[in-house]
């Protein structure tokens, strides 16, 4: 997809990573971005983002992406506005140890009954039908891989949003919707978020060669999985150590010759 002159709707776009990806959107000279947050931060973020990128339009919608009517107010204010949506970006998350029950439960809702709203969502609303088409990326996590102690539901979370991305991203799905899924798995990454578990920072610091990315590394993978039209279903892993790689998709590969 050529980013040039496209509509997007990233979820916490307020956020760290949120911002880099519209960033990276406004520098491929995306037409507009509407950052969809809960965190009243997102105003200033718009504000910052217009200065640096004009003429591209920025936007701040103050929603709570858990309530699916909410959620779905974001995209018909995005579809009313510019009459059209192309990108979608499920970047909204949370962390929480395993201590805090409540906030566990909060980010398994968060982090993947949000995202499979917003994919639903993005699926409606693009749909080839009564759309043109898009993109939408899922923010999982090394997480989904690699699991961390003291975070299940985190763990479970993303592994769900990796199998959701997955399923969402079958050819028969595309065939049917012209919307591409892919699923974002990033390793740390220096945000806000790393200073909501206690002790993280720490934790990260004990392991060998494991530097803390920066948001625009991750947005480099991010600004990939949205241009390459070959990629649906994709699952694509940011580390320090191997750099950004596409995880193969098993399904694709039985149904070519190769046997892997
Ligand atoms: N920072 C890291 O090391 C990594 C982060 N991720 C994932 O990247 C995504 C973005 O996280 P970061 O930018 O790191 O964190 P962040 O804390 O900077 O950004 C998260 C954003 O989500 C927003 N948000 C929270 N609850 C919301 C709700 N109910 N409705 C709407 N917005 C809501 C927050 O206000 C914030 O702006 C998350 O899904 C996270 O799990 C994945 C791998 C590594
Ligand atoms: C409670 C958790 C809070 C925050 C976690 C971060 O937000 C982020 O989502 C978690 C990242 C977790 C990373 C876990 C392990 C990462 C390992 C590597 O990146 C090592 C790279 C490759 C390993 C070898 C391989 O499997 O290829």
């Amino acid at each position: 997809m050529k980013i040039s002159g496209k509509v997007a709707l990233i979820t916490g776009g307020a956020g760290g990573l949120g911002k880099a990806f519209a960033a990276a959107l406004l520098r491929a000279k995306a037409k507009a971005v509407c950052l969809v947050d809960i965190s009243s931060r997102g105003k200033e973020v718009a504000e910052d983002l217009r200065l640096q990128y004009p003429p591209s339009q920025v936007d701040f919608y103050h929603c709570d992406v858990m309530n699916y009517d909410l959620f779905k107010g974001a995209f018909d204010f995005v579809q009313k506005r510019f009459g059209a949506i192309d990108i979608v970006c499920n970047n909204a998350g949370m962390a929480a140890s395993d201590h805090n029950v409540s906030g566990s439960i909060r980010t398994l809702r968060l982090n993947l009954e949000a995202v499979y709203f917003g994919t639903k969502l993005g699926m409606d609303y693009m749909d080839k039908e009564s759309g043109r088409g898009g993109v939408i990326i899922n923010v999982a996590s090394m997480a989904a891989f690699l699991p961390l102690m003291g975070s299940m539901c985190y763990n479970a979370s993303k592994a769900g949003v990796v199998a959701l991305t997955k399923s969402a991203g079958v050819p028969e799905q595309y065939e049917m919707t012209g919307v591409r899924v892919n699923a974002l798995c990033p390793s740390f990454t220096e945000t806000p978020l790393l200073d909501t578990s206690s002790g993280l920072r720490e934790m990260i610091a004990q392991l060998p060669n494991h530097p803390i990315m920066s948001p625009e590394y991750v947005a480099e993978g991010f600004q990939q999985l949205v241009e390459n039209e070959e990629l649906c279903g994709a699952v694509m892993r940011v580390t320090p150590q191997k750099g950004i790689e596409i995880v193969p998709n098993r399904r694709k590969d039985r149904n070519s010759s190769s046997k892997l």
